[in-house]
């Protein structure tokens, strides 16, 4: 079965996306940013990705959909929010107009509604889409990596993802770091099932196809873990890379990014051990999984796994 359609939809719903959140990082204001009820940070840029991809998929696909995404609108609909509730609306009508996509004007409650299109629960049964609307919003606050996250499941199985990574550089992270002021960045990944996987400058230029690294001795490989210590033991990745014997020092990058960063091979292994208790969401992987396993790429990471 071809996703094509579904594959185009991702992109051009993950570009936009990734439009919108760059806007925002250019002058984030303090009262864009707000607390979850578990503690973790959610902006003004995470709605507004959120509810601009579920209007696009609506728009592009014209289909029933089911959305499992990773946030509601419970906090919006309170009192007292309807000020940031219209600086979302205001910035996601702007980034569907400003370039001609799109010729419409959606109200509060639109934006509203398109942001609680992502409460499906999911399942093993038919289609499911998966977005993180924004991956990685500590680094995203940071001015470092994020990533809008974009997968779709069927049967159970991630049959598509796309990864757009503003802020990563389009040259491999070996020759420069990711924070060169030489860097072009703005990385636009995607994979469909059995298709391998694509990178594109967000900008829209076109699609080269990239592979993992060949490296197969982990003396010469590097590894990526999350930035945040809070997420991944630090100190249990430091010891399992010592064990291989890996001498490079760890690249520390926020969201799926790294996903991303390691399908065209700018490192080798991916550790990420969250502390114990933490529930991982699908959000958090789907779209990467795929970029990374895209199928004909699947053999050498098994490959290479078998040898550590
Ligand atoms: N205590 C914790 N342990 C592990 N992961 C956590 C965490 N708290 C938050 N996260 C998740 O880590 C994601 C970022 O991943 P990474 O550590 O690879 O950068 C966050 O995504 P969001 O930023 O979308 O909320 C969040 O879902
Ligand atoms: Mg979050
Ligand atoms: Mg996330
Ligand atoms: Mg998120």
């Amino acid at each position: 079965m071809s996703y094509h359609k579904e594959l185009a939809a991702a992109k051009k719903a993950a570009s936009l996306a990734a439009r919108l959140c760059q806007n925002v990082q250019k002058a984030l204001l303090q009262s864009d940013v707000q607390s979850k009820t578990d503690k973790t940070p959610v902006t003004v840029a995470d709605y507004g990705s959120q509810a601009l991809v579920s209007f696009v998929l609506q728009q592009e696909l014209r289909a029933e959909f089911s959305l499992v995404a990773e946030e509601d609108s419970k906090d919006l609909r309170k009192d007292g929010a309807q000020e940031i509730v219209e600086r979302i609306t205001k910035l996601v009508n702007y980034s569907l107009t400003s370039d001609g996509s799109y010729n419409v004007t959606l109200s509060t409650e639109d934006v509203l509604k398109a942001i609680d299109s992502g409460r499906s629960e999911g399942g093993s049964q038919g289609q499911h889409w998966v977005l993180d609307p924004i991956d990685g919003t500590k680094g995203f606050l940071r001015g470092d990596q994020y990533a809008i996250a974009l997968a779709l499941l069927d049967g159970g199985k991630v049959v598509l993802g796309v990864l757009a990574c503003p802020n990563l550089p389009l040259t491999s992270l070996k020759d420069a770091g990711q924070h060169s002021p030489n860097n072009e960045v703005g990385c636009l990944f995607f994979a469909e099932v059995g298709g391998g996987t694509y990178m594109q400058p967000l900008d829209g230029s076109s699609a080269v196809k990239v592979q993992v690294s060949a490296v197969e001795n982990p003396e010469e490989a590097s590894f990526f873990e999350s930035y945040e210590a809070a997420h991944s033991m630090h100190d249990l990745t430091s010891l399992i890379a010592q064990k291989l014997g890996v001498k490079a020092p760890p690249v520390r990058i926020d969201s799926q990014a790294k996903y991303g960063a390691l399908s065209r091979g700018d490192g080798a292994i991916y550790l990420r051990f969250p502390h114990k208790g933490y529930r991982e969401k699908i959000w958090d992987h789907a779209a990467g999984c795929i970029v990374v396993t895209g199928m004909d790429q699947f053999h050498s990471i098994i490959g290479f796994l078998s040898k550590c």
